[in-house]
């Protein structure tokens, strides 16, 4: 497995490659797109920060690519749906960095407040000014705080510290947790008519972009000074450069901008700007925290199949991997059962999990199966990443229910397939600690394993039909493996799974649908 370092990532973590049996590392920084572009399909994984843009254009020249990890938590220079569709895992490190971002906030509101850029430079060169350096206290200030997610809330509680009445804005947290916490929580409006000072700390998204805009700055306080240590775009920079010079805002600290490296920004050409070239989550800790997060999931991901911290697709941790594995097998299994099964284009699949499932999270079980169930009929590679989405064009509805515990098994994973000619069921479980089982098919019981080249054959169930069956697949000397027989219930026909060595040619399955007993043959490859 090749692995592609494309930013710069700690040494540690680049350390963690080198070492990992199985894996080979090249660590090239700065491409261009071009350049990267030209390089990337020889790669299995790509290991990013926040410099390299993973397009649309680049994934489709990747087709080995398997799992992008950023060192670091915004994926805005990822194209997740298209990363998605290909069945890569996208995944960041969402905690490595939030202590040193919200640092680096605090860092840039004191900064700001005190002029120490500005007095920094002024002494340097060899001017002594003291009145027009003049600052401003925190204490007592209103720190308006948008979005209470991770770094939000350490922002929050370190301005607290320094005494300062914070005020948080984010609809998608419970006002009584942020009280709980110790917090005023209070709408958009409010935050800006009441707020001091602001900082973002919301992700880009559509809905963040161009969130603090000249209508926002219309309703400030005048002198508000504005932090952004989230991303570039979530304050209109226009807009900021205009209310600056209006003197409604009295100053900002922007560690981001909307194109980076900013180039000749307006904004860099104020006073009353501050600014750092995207260090919020540059410390030493922070980049071994991140560096040492995404190589060992990138390695556990390639070695294992580990999904840790994944945005595209359920993290599965190698200890619930461990419990629920011979259930994400069965249900694979139980989709290509299906799909072999087949009569006309599937349109929904319900999913009920019998016996005592609670506190698993069921999704990835779910995932296989639609996984087995599409593989043999789109031509793209299905996974667990693209399953749903490829399941989603096609029209086809997922519903997943948990029942109380069947009356026959501790365990039971029953499937239903409806498809514009009609609807199938088949069921399993797992005997033992991890053997797969089908134990119904449609209205036939029986205990089936689920494994090589197999027959299914319905036939009458009277006597000699086993025998022919029998004597017809040995005369062209095919070994039958396994054989196991399933008896409809209430009916007088049976299911016969023959299980052989080999697969049996076209003619002999036409030679068992010619037999007397017979009814249908249908083979099967698990
Ligand atoms: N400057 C840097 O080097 C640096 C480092 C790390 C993270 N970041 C950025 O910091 C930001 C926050 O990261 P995080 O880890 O705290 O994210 P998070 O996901 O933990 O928190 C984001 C919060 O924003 C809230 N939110 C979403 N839409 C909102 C809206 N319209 N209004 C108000 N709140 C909204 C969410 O509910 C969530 O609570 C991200 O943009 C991330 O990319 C920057
Ligand atoms: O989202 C992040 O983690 C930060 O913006 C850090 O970006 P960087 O890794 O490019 O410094």
């Amino acid at each position: 497995m090749k692995v592609l370092v494309s930013d710069n990532l700690g040494e540690v973590g680049i350390q963690m490659f080198r070492e990992a049996e199985g894996i080979e590392v090249d660590v090239k920084t700065g491409l261009a797109p071009e350049e990267l572009k030209a390089i990337i399909g020889q790669y299995d994984a790509l290991a990013i920060r926040s410099a390299t843009k993973v397009t649309e254009e680049l994934i489709a020249a990747a087709p080995k690519l398997k799992v992008v990890g950023r060192a670091g938590i915004g994926l805005d220079n990822v194209d997740i749906p298209a990363a998605t569709k290909r069945g890569i895992v996208v995944m960041n490190t969402p905690t490595g960095n939030v202590i040193t971002t919200a640092e680096h906030a605090i860092a840039m509101m004191l900064a700001l407040s005190r002029n120490i850029p500005a007095a920094t430079a002024s002494l340097k060169a060899q001017r002594w000014e003291k009145k027009s350096l003049q600052g401003r206290e925190l204490y007592q200030k209103t720190l308006g705080v948008v979005g209470y997610g991770k770094i939000g809330a350490i922002v929050a509680d370190r301005a607290r510290g320094l005494r300062m009445r914070v005020v948080i804005y984010d609809p998608f947290v419970p006002p009584e947790k942020i009280t709980a916490d110790g917090y005023e929580a209070v709408s958009l409006e409010d935050l800006y008519k009441q707020a001091d000072y602001i900082t973002v700390h919301v992700p880009k998204l559509k809905t963040t972009a161009n969130l603090i805009n000249k209508e926002a700055f219309a309703q400030m306080k005048p002198g508000v000074m504005i932090i952004n240590c989230a991303r570039g775009g979530i304050i209109n920079e226009a807009d900021l450069y205009d209310a600056i010079v209006a003197g409604k805002v009295g100053g900002a600290a922007l560690d981001v901008f909307e194109i980076e490296p900013p180039g000749d920004n307006p904004l860099l050409t104020l006073d009353q700007v501050i600014c750092t070239p995207h260090l919020g989550a540059s410390t030493a800790e922070a980049q071994t925290n991140v560096a040492v997060m995404v190589a060992r999931q990138i390695i556990d991901y390639l070695t294992s199949g580990t999904i840790v911290n994944a945005v595209n697709v359920p993290s599965v941790t190698g200890e619930l991997l461990e419990k629920i594995g011979p259930y994400i097998k069965l249900a694979e299994q139980l989709g290509l059962l299906q799909a072999q099964l087949i009569q006309g284009a599937p349109k929904e699949v319900v999913v009920e999990y019998f016996g005592d499932f609670r506190g698993i999270d069921l999704s990835p079980i779910t995932t296989a199966l639609l996984k087995g169930l599409l593989t043999p009929m789109v031509k793209e590679v299905v996974n667990f990443v693209n399953a749903h989405v490829l399941a989603n064009q096609r029209g086809i509805k997922v519903t997943e229910a948990t029942m109380a515990a069947h009356e026959e098994y501790t365990y039971l994973i029953n499937t239903k397939l409806v498809t514009t000619e009609g609807e199938s069921v088949v069921a399993g479980t797992i005997f033992g600690k991890q053997d797969t089982r089908i134990v119904r098919i449609n209205t036939f019981r029986l205990e089936m394993i689920p494994l090589g080249h197999m027959a299914l054959i319905h036939n009458q169930d009277v006597p000699g039909s086993i025998g022919e069956i029998g004597t017809t697949i040995g005369k062209h000397n095919i070994n039958i493996a396994r054989m196991q027989v399933g008896q409809e219930t209430g009916g007088d026909r049976n299911i016969i799974f023959l299980c052989t060595d080999t697969p049996i040619p076209q003619e002999v399955i036409e030679e068992l649908r010619g037999l007397r007993t017979v009814k249908t043959v249908t083979p099967l490859e698990f």
